[in-house]
């Protein structure tokens, strides 16, 4: 039986529209604390919308979202301050500052949040770059003169930056090749189990929903049309989200574990 301590993130009847394009459309969502839920849909579905929203980048029409069963809406400024910074944001791209060496991106967030002495900064911020798997001498380099693999490394360095309970993550192996990927969903494994995280990561890469996902939230026509576990998801009759398991990707990864109804009703 689930409790409300155990949901970390709770979304009720959540409307959102840019004019009178309705993106999300009462969708209801629960994130269990210490999972790993892998958010999936088509492009321009509102996987980032719906990310951006629970983190209050983009206004809701309606609904309620609530963090640690806390609603964010009546929260005082103070409060809500807090609140944010008990969520790690990386978003697309890394979206690091390219004018700022690795270090100093990773500081940002500490600069605003915290009052540190510049050798705490310091330490803090190497502290940071050894859990993501950085060398030391990434540190005084800029974002330009990292790989892609190590860029992805840096960005998910700064949303540690105030130890988060909750990342959020935006297609964070797009771009990297098959091994650096692994590698990446291997690292947000380690971390998840080391530092207790609950983690909500947009991807549409096959491999990271298999390696990584607890459990899978697909969106259609602006609600959860599906949610459970990679197995559970295999084994929905939504016509979106039988196409996207069953197109030619999908069954050469899942060959095994896709259930063809058409020959078991045979
Ligand atoms: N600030 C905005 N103003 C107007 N429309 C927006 C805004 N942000 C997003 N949209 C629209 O909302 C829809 C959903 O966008 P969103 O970025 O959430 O899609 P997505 O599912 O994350 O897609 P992708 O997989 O391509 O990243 C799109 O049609 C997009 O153009």
């Amino acid at each position: 039986m689930t409790t409300d301590k155990d949901v970390a993130i709770s979304v009720r009847s959540l409307d959102v529209a840019f004019d009178d394009k309705i993106i999300l459309d009462h969708l209801d969502l629960d994130i269990m604390r210490g999972e790993i839920l892998g958010v999936i849909g088509a492009s321009g579905s509102g996987k980032s919308v719906l990310t951006r929203t629970i983190l209050g980048l983009v206004p809701k029409r309606s609904g309620t979202i609530e963090i640690f069963g806390q609603d964010i809406d009546p929260l005082p400024e103070a409060e809500r301050r807090v609140m944010e910074q008990r969520c790690g944001v990386m978003f697309q791209q890394g979206a690091l500052f390219s004018s700022l060496t690795i270090t100093e991106n990773i500081q940002l967030p500490m600069r605003e949040c915290l009052s540190l002495s510049p050798s705490l900064l310091a330490e803090m911020a190497m502290l940071k770059l050894e859990m993501v798997g950085l060398p030391r001498d990434a540190a005084g380099k800029y974002p330009a003169q990292l790989s892609g693999g190590m860029t992805k490394r840096a960005a998910l360095a700064r949303a540690l930056a105030l130890d988060p309970e909750i990342l959020f993550l935006d297609e964070p192996t797009s771009g990297l090749d098959p091994i650096a990927a692994d590698a990446f969903d291997q690292l947000i494994l380690t971390l998840k189990a080391s530092l207790n995280l609950t983690v909500m990561m947009i991807t549409h890469d096959l491999s990271t929903l298999h390696t990584a996902c607890d459990r899978i939230a697909a969106i259609a026509g602006g609600k959860i049309v599906a949610i459970g576990t990679l197995q559970d998801l295999l084994s929905s009759q939504h016509p979106w989200v039988k196409a996207y398991f069953e197109g030619e990707r999908g069954r050469t990864i899942f060959a095994d574990r896709i259930v063809r109804t058409d020959v078991a009703a045979a």
